[in-house]
């Protein structure tokens, strides 16, 4: 068996953290055979309820988890990690945009750049879920200036979940039929989820388009639904999607650690290099591969009208959040 890897995640008393914990420390992340030391962030207030979960991940008898260390030190919970999940940020309320949390959450993500920057592996892949997930997965890069910007990447794997389903629910085929549908640009209400370039596996590949039969649904109704998707279950649960978030989190991490299918890609919140005529330097979804930990946005795929509108407006707002995240973390 390879020797154990440190994994933090942040925000570990919390809702997602609850979900997500078991699915790492179950092998369903980094492998059945890579053993585990799972380092626990969260606030002082909050080590008591983070005692409590520490008591049932030892009664869950998870055979890859080697060790666990509760903290509410920094230091101590990001020395020598090779994997970060930073979850521990405020959720939104009913009513609220994602970006409405930015003045309350970006400084949580500049002193955890900072504390990447000093304690982890140069190494370390982080994956930011803490809402606005793309800005601040951006703040916390420019504060880790010593880790490579690649090595971050901000969650929209929920959303590539969300409308991957939907398109599976009205095929009435199983999701993981589904493959190759985009996320395109923020995390936020102007997303692009677009379904043009995915297929079907369904006795032979089709494109989704032609297995739908029905472009006016996939441009307005599928997209509203996935864009809209995580204030429906705020309004339902009166809490944001946790169990959900989790398994995309895990997602996420699993395919930048071990790679991407051959012939699938996924998306992913990772920095713009200007491809598609997205802005350069915002945490930007795009379609992308992955091997060896390195990721590489799919080049030349058709952008229609539609298509182009609606990626410059998800950049617009991207290129709004960042100047307002950087004049928080300035002051
Ligand atoms: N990118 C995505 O697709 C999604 C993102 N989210 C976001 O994930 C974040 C967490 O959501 P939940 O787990 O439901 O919230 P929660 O409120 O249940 O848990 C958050 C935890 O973070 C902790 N925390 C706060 N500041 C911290 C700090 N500086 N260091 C370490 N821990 C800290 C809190 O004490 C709390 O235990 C929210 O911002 C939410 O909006 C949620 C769903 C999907
Ligand atoms: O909507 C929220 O605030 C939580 C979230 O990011 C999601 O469910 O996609």
């Amino acid at each position: 068996m390879p020797e154990p890897i440190r994994v933090v995640i942040t925000g570990a008393a919390g809702q997602i953290a609850y979900s997500l914990i078991y699915l790492i420390g179950n092998g369903d992340v980094f492998g059945k055979d890579q053993p585990l030391i799972l380092s626990l962030l969260d606030i002082p207030p909050m080590m008591d309820v983070l005692n409590g979960v520490v008591m049932e991940i030892y009664d869950c008898a998870l055979p890859l988890v080697r060790e666990v260390i509760p903290t509410a030190d920094p230091a101590v919970a990001f020395k020598d990690v090779e994997a970060a999940f930073l979850v521990g940020a405020m959720p939104r309320k009913q009513g609220m945009e994602r970006k409405d949390l930015l003045s309350a959450n970006v400084k949580i993500f500049k002193a955890q750049g900072e504390a990447l920057d000093k304690f982890a592996k140069k190494t370390v892949q982080v994956l930011v879920v803490g809402n606005p997930a793309n800005t601040n997965a951006l703040i916390c890069s420019k504060y880790a200036p010593s880790i490579p910007r690649e090595n971050f990447s901000a969650m929209t794997r929920l959303d590539q979940n969300r409308a991957q389903s939907q398109i599976a629910v009205r095929l009435n085929v199983p999701v993981d039929k589904v493959k190759n549908v985009i996320i395109w640009g923020n995390h936020s209400s102007t997303q692009f989820p677009d379904a043009r370039h995915a297929i079907v596996e369904s006795g032979g590949t089709v494109s989704a388009e032609s297995a739908i039969k029905d472009n006016t649904w996939l441009t307005t109704e599928f997209v509203k639904t996935v864009q809209t998707r995580g204030a429906a279950v705020i309004a339902a649960r009166k809490m944001s999607s946790a169990m959900s978030a989790a398994k995309a989190a895990g997602d996420h991490m699993r395919d930048i650690w071990l790679g991407t299918p051959s012939g699938q890609h996924v998306s992913m919140g990772v920095i713009s290099d200007g491809s598609y005529g997205a802005p350069k330097d915002v945490i930007f979804s795009f379609p992308v591969t992955i091997q060896n930990r390195k990721w590489t946005i799919v080049k030349d795929l058709p952008i229609n009208d539609f298509a182009r509108n609606m990626l410059d407006a998800t950049g617009k707002e991207l290129e709004e959040e960042r100047q307002e995240a950087l004049a928080v973390c300035e002051n």
